[in-house]
């Protein structure tokens, strides 16, 4: 199915029709095609520019990250401890100029948003206060092929509190001969082991095959046998349509250094449910952060957590990182998700049908079909091939990534990436495989 820009309805044209001047023709009329100007592009050594389609992995730099950044470092040379209240922005209350716009990327309200620590250390925090095993119920349930991090973090979760990590492990597995999960068999699962699982912790758009979950059937299913739920949105935030809030998932986390394009190793995002704000007697591993501000000062007061997702802060936070994430919000903020999703499909769904012409004896796209069942990613399986083609790829100027055994997932964002991109990227493809 393939969504051109002219039309809401998909239809097809031949391949000599979907060529270069088409993927031009298209980035001539994109409304956001601006947006690429804003970004650095990285090069090679000739200053030629790269196709980058890698932004699952690293988000691109925005051109004025660097300047938010400047204005904090300014405000400390001139201003030292005085910049917490004295900046231009100031840092005590840093992570307050985030919520907003971060709640309306997340589909949430302010007050169930936070952003601080990393996604990992995140992820755990969330477990302190929502995996509370009993000795009737204390299964953790994951998809099989979660993002390694996560699995290690549940099983660690598991060990922590003296359960076994295989026996307290339950696995959401694909089907015999394939990638993707079906919901079928998470509803198999749940109806014979519901009354032991504690938590169900899914990673929102798989790493590896990239599909999507429907957070709403999974929540509704989890909550409807008594279990907690909770998604790691590292892949989703910045890409999809998560509509948190709506969800009802008790929590999520994800990352800002993929397509929210904050920096390497930026901080994380934080989700907690409406519900559980004033929840005072909710479990949780708090530091003065997560205290009352009007009182944080006074030092020997007595803990008064703070209502909403900022009660689970723990340390006054980076503001350097802050700072990146400010400059990229400000500009999902003016651009919206809606659009961007809209691009995104159109984009994706181009690149989805240059590469289905390359054969299905030598590729296979593992990514949903369903523009709905997942993002802009697709993860390309190349029969077989071994990690020599990826640098391949890296060598003819695509930046991509591989992951084992046999799979390349691009991710034409949707912020930066063109048609060209993708149109060239598919060109580069036919080269290296012999397919032109
Ligand atoms: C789904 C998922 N979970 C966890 C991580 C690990 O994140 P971090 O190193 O920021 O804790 C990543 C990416 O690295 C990821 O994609
Ligand atoms: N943060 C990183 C640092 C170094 C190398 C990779 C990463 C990734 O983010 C990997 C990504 N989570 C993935 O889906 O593979």
């Amino acid at each position: 199915m393939l969504f051109l820009l002219q039309t809401e309805k998909p239809f097809k044209l031949s391949n000599y029709q979907l060529g270069l001047d088409y993927a031009k023709k298209q980035d001539a009329l994109d409304e956001l095609s601006q947006y690429r100007t804003q970004f650095h592009i990285p090069k090679d050594k000739h200053g030629n520019e790269l196709i980058y389609l890698c932004g699952n992995s690293l988000g691109l730099q925005p051109k004025s990250t660097k300047s938010y950044i400047n204005q904090e470092l300014e405000d400390w040379a001139n201003l030292g401890v005085e910049g917490h209240t004295d900046a231009k922005n100031p840092w005590l209350p840093y992570h307050e100029f985030l919520a907003e716009a971060t709640a309306k990327l997340v589909g949430a309200k302010p007050i169930e948003v936070v952003t601080m620590n990393s996604l990992t250390a995140n992820l755990h925090f969330m477990m302190a206060s929502f995996y509370k095993p009993t000795k009737e119920r204390y299964k953790i349930l994951i998809e099989s092929d979660a993002f390694p991090s996560d699995k290690y973090a549940v099983e660690s979760q598991l060990r922590h509190h003296g359960y076994d990590d295989k026996e307290g492990l339950i696995l959401w597995k694909p089907r015999e001969g394939e990638e993707l999960l079906n919901y079928e068999d998470l509803e198999a699962i749940l109806k014979t082991h519901g009354n032991e699982i504690a938590l169900i912790m899914i990673g929102g758009v798989n790493y590896y095959t990239g599909q999507f979950f429907d957070f709403k059937r999974i929540t509704s299913l989890g909550h409807s046998y008594g279990c907690k739920v909770g998604f790691d949105c590292a892949h989703g935030a910045g890409n999809v349509n998560l509509d948190l809030h709506n969800s009802g998932a008790d929590f999520a986390v994800w990352c800002t250094y993929k397509y929210m394009n904050s920096g390497p190793g930026s901080l994380s995002g934080c989700f907690v449910h409406e519900r559980h704000a004033y929840d005072k007697d909710l479990n949780r591993l708090t530091g003065w952060w997560s205290h009352n501000k009007d009182t944080r000062f006074n030092m020997r007061h007595e803990f008064d957590v703070l209502p909403g997702a900022e009660g689970w802060q723990l340390s006054n936070p980076p503001i350097l990182s802050m700072a990146a994430i400010k400059a990229s919000l400000d500009m999902f903020n003016e651009v919206g998700i809606e659009k961007l999703i809209k691009k995104s499909k159109k984009l994706t769904g181009y690149f989805e049908y240059l590469l289905k012409d390359l054969g299905e004896d030598t590729i296979r796209i593992i990514t949903p079909e369903n523009p709905d069942e997942r993002g802009c990613q697709l993860s390309i399986q190349v029969l077989k091939a071994d990690k020599s083609l990826h640098d391949k790829f890296t060598e003819a100027g695509v930046i991509s990534d591989w992951r084992e055994p046999d799979v390349i997932r691009c991710a034409p964002v949707p912020l930066y990436n063109s048609f060209e991109d993708v149109y060239l990227m598919v060109e580069k493809m036919k080269v290296i495989l012999n397919k032109n």
